[in-house]
């Protein structure tokens, strides 16, 4: 299983105090060393993070291909192409939303997808679709000629953190999953099904399948062990842990985790 170390995080504390510390360019030789495959980050519209210099350095001096994430707004569109990453992956982007609340509305925005993915191909960039993970959105998809989907995980992360961890019982409670166990659990195994069937459609149909958000070292191996399912972008809850062992420890025990053999 590959994976993608998500380092917008490290510009989220750098953030919050904005200053220069930590920088996420650090990262770089340690996410290569702990065996990471890819640097993945976002450079959303509101740079609430990623900043464009932060994207820039990271594309030039990574030795790891660089998945930047992005919107389909045109201004970001043409940044992505000067910089040239290996691959952009589309993501919905919601202004008042704390993270990336769900996949792209491909049915919706097919045209305007199909002049980005365009213009992104024709600068050598390939392209991954950020998506629910749903089978008329992988036709969809698959019409586009992309060559990856990233099936957004967070409904299945939600619903297992609401099942097995005290999260419940906090103030960060998911007020439309309190449910019965009972309820979770279906939802739980509705969840990983969709997962699973869009992943064997979008296999079919010749796409590269990643899947991300919201994994952690409790509910990753779930999705590890589907057998479409090439790639993880995984990020916040590297570097939650990277704050108590360090991110090269973060980063091995992730990959012990979604080993397969
Ligand atoms: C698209 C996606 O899932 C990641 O980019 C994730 O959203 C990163 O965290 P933020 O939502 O905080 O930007
Ligand atoms: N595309 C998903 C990603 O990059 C990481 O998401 P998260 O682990 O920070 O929730």
């Amino acid at each position: 299983m590959l994976l993608g170390v998500n380092i917008d995080h490290i510009a989220v504390l750098r953030e919050a105090r904005k200053i220069n510390d930590p920088n996420p360019l650090d990262a770089l030789s340690i996410c290569k060393l702990a065996g990471a495959n890819q640097i993945t980050i976002h450079l959303r519209e509101d740079r609430r993070h990623i900043h464009d210099n932060d994207a820039i350095a990271i594309i030039q001096q990574s030795s790891l291909p660089v998945n930047l994430e992005c919107s389909i707004n045109p201004e970001i569109i043409d940044i992505v192409c000067k910089l040239k990453p290996a691959r952009a992956t589309l993501v919905p982007e919601n202004r008042n939303e704390v993270t990336t609340e769900g996949g792209l509305d491909v049915k919706g925005n097919f045209e305007k997808l199909q002049k980005v993915i365009d213009k992104l191909h024709e600068n050598e960039i390939e392209v991954s679709l950020f998506i629910d993970p749903n089978e008329e959105i992988i036709e969809l998809s698959s019409q586009l000629e992309v060559e990856w989907v990233e099936l957004h995980t967070g409904t299945f992360a939600n619903v297992y953190a609401m099942i097995h961890s005290n999260l419940s019982s906090t103030h960060h409670s998911i007020k439309e999953l309190e449910l019965s166990k009972e309820e979770l659990k279906n939802k739980l195994t509705k969840a990983i099904k969709e997962i699973e069937t869009s992943s064997k459609l979008a296999k079919k149909l010749n796409l590269k399948i990643a899947a991300g958000h919201g994994l952690n070292y409790q509910n990753v191996t779930l999705i590890s062990k589907i057998p479409e399912i090439e790639e993880l972008n995984i990020g916040q809850s590297i570097i939650a842990r990277s704050v108590f062992t360090g991110l090269n420890k973060a980063i091995i025990d992730m990959r012990e985790l979604i080993k397969n053999d």
